[in-house]
């Protein structure tokens, strides 16, 4: 019989070797990402995880880590790196594509630096929306996705976690030359027209 250690190893091993292509999507809250990911999805032919969407149907599952990631959101704080690649990797692996957007991760440098030793995966590039906290607020207070932490409270919280320990993550990413980014104060239209000029392939670009 396995063991839930030896069962995890086994997915450790597998995703290090599979070694799938991965964009990371990043930005503050409310600044479009899984907006902009339902599109490039349909146009692009990459399957697309939110570490959040994640987390929130652990949380609602009835799991040990049910109240932790509950009570983590409500302060707008970031859940241990642990919990969340246990999660992107069973999904990926599960999911059968070897072409990722993982929206929402890796959000602090443990997060990132945990899913480099676990996985041994670089992403290809970091997929990077700019946008103002102003903006970021309104879409948040207009999402109406009955989600608890969107509140103006939480929103504070959110947007400080993300300028302390986000940011310095793409800082990482931008001194190697991988951060792609986009100004997403635009119009959802006006945004993937920019998107898809990153996922375009060159040659495609020319001769379309
Ligand atoms: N470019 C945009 N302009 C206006 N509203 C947008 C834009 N992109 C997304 N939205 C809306 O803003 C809210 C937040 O978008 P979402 O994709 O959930 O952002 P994130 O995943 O980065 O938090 C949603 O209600 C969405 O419909
Ligand atoms: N890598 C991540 C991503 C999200 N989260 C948690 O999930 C919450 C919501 O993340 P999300 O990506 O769904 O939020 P948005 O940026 O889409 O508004 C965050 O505020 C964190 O509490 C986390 O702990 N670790
Ligand atoms: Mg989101």
């Amino acid at each position: 019989m396995r063991t839930a250690d030896a069962s995890s190893k086994a997915m450790e091993f597998s995703l290090a070797e599979k070694k799938p292509k991965v964009v990371f999507v990043l930005g503050g809250p409310g600044s479009g990402k899984g907006t902009q990911c339902a599109n490039i999805v349909q146009h692009f032919g990459y399957t697309h995880f939110s570490a959040g969407d994640l987390l929130r149907a652990e949380r609602d599952s009835g799991s040990e880590n049910g109240n932790m990631i509950q009570n983590m959101m409500n302060e707008g704080k970031i859940v241990p790196s642990e919990v969340t690649i246990k999660l992107l990797e069973k999904a990926m692996l599960e999911s059968g594509n070897d072409k990722f957007l993982i929206d929402g991760f890796p959000r602090t440098e443990e997060n990132r630096a945990a899913f480099e030793a676990v996985t041994k995966i670089e992403p290809e590039f970091v997929l990077f929306f700019r946008c103002t906290e102003e903006e970021m607020e309104r879409r948040i207070l207009n999402r109406n996705q009955g989600r608890d932490d969107d509140n103006i409270e939480t929103i504070r919280k959110r947007f400080k976690v993300f300028l302390e320990s986000s940011l310095p993550v793409i800082e990482y990413y931008k001194a190697k030359g991988r951060v792609r980014e986009i100004d997403a104060s635009k119009s959802i239209e006006e945004v993937f027209e920019a998107v898809k000029v990153i996922f375009t392939p060159k040659a495609e670009e020319v001769t379309a």
